[in-house]
């Protein structure tokens, strides 16, 4: 069972939470492997085409939950809890992603896809994980100490998903396949009322800088790398932010000091915040891209097939807003 803990003395993020019943999941699991007869792989134009049209025949209390958590504007997550898994077929976890469309871990990638189509569309990176929608985060023997998905000894430190785009996903899904030490992914918000008036317009002001961060492993001029222009880290309306941060990836613009104190309360206010969620295996995670950031805690890798495993999608609920990214052959591949 997940569980939700708070390390530190600050504020818990609203997490919104579903326990499927016994029949419920069994549901969910028929339409997945229908799905799976008819269409050779979730990616496909010819699925997603009708994704939103099959999650219909979902169990209702699962779409009106995710309604709910679509038109709130203050929740963080949620969680469904029961999903099932059937562990006699799943395969030992892989050590990379280029190993992870598993035949026992597909149904699943199913599943994923269809319950987030219900909160928007999914997308992908042509520069991550080869434009596969549906991505697998595992640990990988060599990235230990990395700052990607793949990397394990080392924290994940919090980040908005991709926060140096535009085109950033409004959710992140994470469904969970294996996690036998209960690593937390780590989940943080801002809570306005704890930043003084003045700080909060200085992280309104485009005074910032993103980098692209390693997961995306195009090739890129030398020296160079992929940044947005100066940005404001809170944007929307000020009573209820959109916050965009990356402990790893985020810098004031050079020589702006005022910038960079700001930049260093917030940051004291997201690792106080820092709360874990433990997710078990048929646990589906869905993040608030737009208020809430994200990460995952240390864990000693183990190699052996039983090491944790997630199933990723980024989901965006207007694909217009990301078209200026796509790829000229795909509307959901962004470049
Ligand atoms: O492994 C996790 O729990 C989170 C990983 C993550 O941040 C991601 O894949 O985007
Ligand atoms: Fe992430």
């Amino acid at each position: 069972m997940t569980s939700v803990s708070s390390v530190s003395e600050g504020s818990l993020p609203k997490i919104t939470e579903l326990q499927l019943t016994g029949n419920e999941s069994e549901e969910a699991h028929r339409l997945t492997l229908a799905c799976a007869r008819r269409h050779p792989e979730t990616d496909t134009s010819d699925f997603l085409r009708f994704a939103r049209t099959l999650a219909c025949r979902l169990p209702m209390r699962i779409l009106s939950f995710l309604e709910e958590f679509r038109q709130a504007e203050d929740l963080h997550a949620a969680v469904i809890h029961g999903h099932h898994i059937a562990t006699e077929t799943l395969e030992p976890t892989p050590s990379t992603w280029q190993n992870g469309r598993t035949p026992g871990s597909r149904p699943y990638s199913w599943l994923l896809t269809l319950l987030a189509s219900w909160l928007g569309d999914v997308i992908g990176w042509q520069s991550q994980q080869s434009g596969r929608l549906v991505t697998d985060v595992v640990p990988s023997p060599g990235m230990e100490q990395s700052l990607v998905s793949s990397c394990s000894d080392r924290e994940l430190s919090w980040h908005t998903e991709d926060a140096w785009s535009e085109s950033r996903a409004d959710y992140v899904g994470l469904f969970c396949l294996r996690n036998p030490s209960h690593v937390g992914t780590t989940l943080s918000f801002l809570d306005t009322r704890d930043l003084p008036p003045k700080i909060l317009t200085v992280l309104q002001e485009a005074r910032f800088v993103f980098a692209r961060d390693e997961s995306h492993t195009d090739e890129e001029p030398p020296g160079e790398t992929r940044r947005s222009p100066n940005v404001p880290v809170l944007t929307g309306n000020p009573r209820c932010p959109q916050l965009r941060a990356d402990r790893d990836f985020m810098a004031e613009r050079p020589g702006d000091a005022v910038a960079r104190n700001a930049l260093r309360m917030l940051i004291t206010q997201l690792d106080s915040n820092l709360t874990d969620i433990a997710l078990a295996p048929g646990d589906l995670l869905f993040v608030n891209n737009r208020i809430a950031v994200h990460g995952r805690r240390p864990f000693t890798p183990r190699y052996d097939g039983a090491d944790r495993w997630l199933k990723r999608v980024n989901i965006v609920r207007d694909l217009w807003r990301t078209q200026v990214d796509s790829t000229e052959e795909n509307n959901r591949i962004l470049v």
